[in-house]
């Protein structure tokens, strides 16, 4: 799997006034690579998502899935949103087996996948409840059992851990790179939390006004440790990325 992004421009339409929302965005991210898109909220990582996504179209440049243009949405792309949009009247496994059905597995087979997935997350034993009989973490496990029960290339994922409190972020941080590490899937991670990017990615894209301002690899083995030097000083680099202005940035070489 190869994602190229090459030079993307996106602007929106509000009340007679164009909003440039991502200016010449260009990058790539290979096989089996988690990377992850950092940037404050408003910088343009949603919109960024959603076009690679398929559920909107850039105005200039060219997005590609292993050669080829994407032409909206495909389960070859998974989406996990913030939001975790569960169908309240599906059981847990519904929810889940409801890709598979839907791309034309017969329902036994469908729920046979699910579970397989349920297990993955470490909800096997809640496939008979219904989304709102779980807490926002299980909810989101669920979330991300869906997304990968269609067998996705590419996992995308908006913030996916936002809504949550900070320890169930840092148990689902741990367990999304177990999943990860066990699937071997390509992922593209959004988030506005520096120390969430520097655990997980393989590489960082640093995100403002709708430019990637750097492109980082994370020199680090996992787990890895918020104490140690290099994370520090990863951590203080892109703090400085986010907060520089314009011209520093240029100072800096972005
Ligand atoms: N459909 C739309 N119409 C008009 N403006 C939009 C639309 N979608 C997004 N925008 C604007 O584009 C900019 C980038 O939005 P986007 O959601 O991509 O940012 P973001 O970095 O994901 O922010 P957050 O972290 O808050 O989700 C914002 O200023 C937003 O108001």
């Amino acid at each position: 799997m190869s994602l190229v992004i090459k030079q993307v421009n996106k602007s929106y339409q509000s009340n007679e006034a164009t909003k440039h929302v991502l200016k010449n965005v260009s990058f790539s991210a290979g096989e089996n690579e988690f990377v992850c898109i950092l940037g404050h909220s408003g910088c343009g990582k949603s919109t960024l998502l959603n076009l690679i996504a398929g559920f909107s179209s850039q105005d200039e440049g060219i997005i590609e899935v292993n050669g080829k243009p994407i032409e909206g949405p495909s389960k070859e792309r998974g989406v996990v949103f913030q939001e975790h949009a569960l169908f309240p009247w599906y059981t847990v496994i519904e929810n889940i087996a409801l890709g598979p059905i839907l791309g034309g597995q017969p329902k036994a087979k469908a729920l046979e996948m699910a579970f397989e997935y349920l297990v993955l997350v470490g909800l096997a034993e809640c496939a008979d409840q219904y989304p709102s009989q779980l807490s926002g973490g299980m909810k989101q496990r669920v979330g991300i059992a869906r997304a990968l029960a269609n067998k996705p290339r590419i996992l995308l994922m908006d913030e996916p851990f936002g809504a949550l409190d900070i320890l169930t972020r840092e148990t689902m941080r741990k367990e999304l790179l177990s999943i990860w590490m066990q699937l071997q899937t390509t992922v593209l991670f959004v988030t506005h939390s520096i120390s969430e990017a520097i655990h997980l990615a393989d590489r960082i894209l640093v995100m403002k006004d709708g430019e990637i301002k750097a492109n980082i690899e994370v020199p680090l083995s996992r787990p890895r440790d918020e104490e140690s030097t290099t994370f520090l000083r990863m951590a203080k680099d892109m703090q400085a990325l986010l907060s520089a202005d314009n011209q520093k940035l240029k100072a800096l070489g972005g």
